[in-house]
């Protein structure tokens, strides 16, 4: 009986080719398999039947071997290499072993025996397909394992984070590649190799408890931050936060190659390890921003009051002493004007080298702003010891610095404090000494103070006034004009006296008088002598690089300037810095500042005419009047006060005592500068006894470098002598 397959098993669309070259057997076959719903192509003879692979295609061909034309097997090896998913049957009389193995050989999958039963027939094709169909969906699945299998590893290789599984000992089992772009190891060659291996000691010790902790599950997996060691180019070492739990087998479904079997089998952690190197780097740059002083990267105020706390409380709990230094710089403020700030930021970094190199490793230095310091010695013994280190930090900043070709000279005023005599508490700590350096300032600067008590009531009075002195310095309220000095000879203007001014912000413009005093009991009179300086220099230098050749400049210099032992290098330096003609400035100075120390400011004076400037000693006849020194130095202008010019009048003492002056001027081969010229009768006065030089409001009041600039410009002045 023939067995029915329902088109439901083997459908419809199943296209069958039947190929014999008995019409008969051909025809009875192909209705067979039409009637279990097969759709059929016959073929009556081998060309035929290639033919028809050619043009459709089929799921399974049932071939005879012996046929005219190409026989069964060619056929064979065409429908394998045309329609490789073809099922092959053999329906022949040919029974020789030889021809069915060669027939299976090609690839036929079953051979019925002519005359065929039909129930044999219908049960090889059933089982032939049935075969066949599951052959494809295992080919399916393989294909889509395959498809997954590549999704996952271009998922798992694709994570920005290396992902790795450990075996029970902790030894890698799998590692993506990533791996290798964050850490430049080949996953091959860690595999084996203990986790441990990029760690270092104390890291891997944390790292192997962390896995051992019993309560780690995939819902609570452990976290830990590390940092793993590189290899080859990397940077030495990258900081990971590592994730990591136990593999859970039950989940794990065994479906893979021998890797995935392997792993199933081995591996008992699970991980990933997130590169968090650059958010370490910014928190430790925050971090460092918050304690430190980028420029020069000292700790700042913050970090200072924190490790003075800390040395306070042991110092209490030993019982010993502590000193807090406050270092100002002396001269900051003018080299930063006059260089510019990245030249005063390259200073500031060269200064902090220095002066670290004169501490142990327990002191704190710290930038306190601008150009404040403050120094913590955790214990000295006393102020001797304190003391010590005060004048190596002095020494060791007054060799000059070379900077760009430049040598710049600085010093150093300091105020100690020593803990627990100078105050008890923090703040008290660095007011006192703050305190006792604006001491050191008021006495001349470049030195130190310990702190006393007498400090507080004194210096805080004056402080407020230095403050707001100070305060024109740095906001620049102080400005340089200029008093025109004409030669009488050519009634041009031969030079310029620089007179400083204090453009207060409530006040107004003030003069001189008003605030010298106190600048000088302050001791702020070398800043802002070198203000002028530098102004002048600067102003006068271009319209002396702008043609006025011999234009000369002079500028007073006040006492503490000309007394301090490094004035004529400094001087020398700032001129050669700002390019100003050593030859055309003349430095005035008081008579009382030559008596106070003859030897001393003989040779500097000696020292500065050697370099080109010309030294003229101001109000001339008011002070000692001791004219026994013009022999002995080096002076090359006197300065007639203008109180004597202000009393010319033929016959009456003025007259005579500048008569006398220039007389005594002309014997000594000096120049004559009146000062003070108010009218047309002093001016002919002076004239007519040989004066060169005048300078007073008949010739022009001091006024704004712009406004002399324009005068520069204009013809001679015609005096009408
Ligand atoms: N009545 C009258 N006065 C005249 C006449 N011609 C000029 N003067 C004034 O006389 C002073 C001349 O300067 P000095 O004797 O060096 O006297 C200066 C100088 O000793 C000092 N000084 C000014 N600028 C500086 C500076 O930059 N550094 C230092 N260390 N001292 C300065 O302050 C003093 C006063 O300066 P100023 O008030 O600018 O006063 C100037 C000027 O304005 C005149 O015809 N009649």
């Amino acid at each position: 009986m023939i067995q029915a397959y329902t088109s439901e098993q083997f459908p419809s669309h199943q296209r069958i080719l039947v190929a014999d070259d008995n019409p008969r057997l051909l025809e009875s076959l192909s209705a067979l398999l039409r009637q279990q719903g097969y759709e059929t192509s016959t073929a009556a003879d081998g060309n035929e039947a290639c033919r028809l692979l050619r043009e459709q295609d089929f799921t399974l061909a049932m071939l005879d071997l012996n046929m005219p034309g190409r026989d069964g097997f060619q056929v064979m090896d065409l429908a394998s290499r045309l329609q490789p998913d073809c099922a092959l049957i053999v329906v022949s009389g040919e029974t020789s072993f030889r021809s069915v193995s060669r027939a299976l050989r090609r690839g036929a999958a079953d051979y019925i025996r002519k005359p065929f039963d039909p129930d044999e027939v219908l049960a090889t094709l059933a089982n032939v397909l049935g075969k066949q169909s599951l052959l494809r969906a295992h080919e399916d699945i393989q294909r889509q394992l395959q498809k997954s299998e590549s999704l996952h590893r271009y998922i798992v290789n694709n994570s920005p984070d290396i992902v790795f599984m450990l075996d029970g000992q902790g030894r890698f089992c799998f590692l993506n590649s990533k791996v290798t772009n964050l850490l430049g190891h080949d996953p091959a060659e860690l595999i084996g190799q203990h986790f441990r291996y990029l760690l270092n000691d104390e890291e891997a010790s944390r790292g192997t408890e962390a896995l051992k902790d019993p309560d780690i599950s995939a819902d609570r997996p452990v976290t830990f931050e590390v940092s793993l060691r590189t290899k080859g180019t990397l940077k030495a070492t990258r900081h990971f936060e590592i994730t990591a739990f136990p593999v859970d087998q039950a989940a794990w479904h065994e479906s893979g190659g021998p890797d995935e079997r392997y792993l199933s089998r081995h591996a008992h952690y699970y991980g990933i390890a997130r590169d968090i190197t650059e958010r370490k780097e910014a928190e430790a740059f925050i971090s460092f921003q918050a304690y430190h002083d980028l420029l020069t990267r000292l700790p700042n105020r913050a970090l200072f009051r924190d490790r003075l706390n800390v040395a306070m409380s042991q110092a209490r709990r030993n019982q010993h002493k502590l000193a807090v230094m406050f270092l100002d710089l002396d001269r900051f403020k003018i080299i930063n004007d006059t260089l510019g700030h990245a030249m005063g930021d390259r200073l500031l970094q060269a200064v902090t080298q220095r002066l670290e190199k004169c501490l142990r490793k327990g002191d704190t230095l710290s930038r306190f702003g601008g150009d404040e310091f403050t120094l913590l010695l955790p214990a000295v013994p006393g102020r001797e010891e304190a003391a010590a280190i005060a004048d190596k930090l002095i020494d060791t900043l007054k060799a000059p610095f070379r900077l760009e070709n430049q040598e710049i000279f600085i010093g150093v005023s300091i105020g100690i404090a020593i803990f627990p005599d100078a105050g008890q508490h923090l703040e008290q700590l660095i007011r006192n000494a703050d305190l006792a350096m604006y001491q050191v300032k008021s006495r001349g600067k470049d030195g130190y103070c310990f702190f006393d008590s007498s400090m507080t009531v004194d210096t805080s009075n004056r402080l407020g006034l230095e403050r707001d002195l100070r305060r024109a310095l740095a906001c620049d309220e102080l400005e340089v004009h200029y008093q025109p000095q004409i030669c009488l000879r050519s009634g041009r203007m031969t030079s310029v006296e620089a007179l400083v001014r204090w453009r207060h912000p409530e006040r107004g413009l003030l003069l001189p008088g008003e605030f010298l005093p106190l600048a000088s009991e302050t001791n702020l009179m070398a800043d802002i002598s070198d203000k002028v300086l530098t102004t002048a220099c600067r102003e006068v230098g271009r319209w002396i690089a702008a043609g006025h050749r011999d234009l000369r400049l002079a500028v007073n210099l006040s006492p503490a300037q000309v007394e301090h032992p490094e004035f004529v290098e400094r001087l020398v330096a700032q001129l050669r810095l700002l390019h100003f003609p050593a030859r055309n400035l003349e430095i005035e100075i008081t008579e009382n500042v030559i008596m106070n120390d003859l030897a001393q400011v003989s040779q500097t004076l000696r020292e500065l005419a050697r370099h080109g400037v010309k030294i003229a000693v101001d109000d001339f006849g008011t002070g000692y009047s001791s004219l026994n020194y013009l022999h002995h130095l080096p002076i090359h202008i006197l300065k007639v006060d203008r109180s004597f010019v202000q009393g010319v009048r033929a016959g009456n003492d003025g007259a005579c005592i500048v008569n006398a002056i220039v007389a005594m001027a002309h014997g000594l081969k000096l120049e004559i500068v009146a000062e003070g010229v108010e009218n047309q009768d002093q001016l002919d006065y002076l004239s007519e006894i040989g004066c060169q030089r005048v300078q007073g409001f008949f010739c022009g009041r001091p006024q704004s470098g712009a406004d002399i600039g324009a005068l520069l410009d204009q013809p001679p002045i015609h005096l009408a002598v």
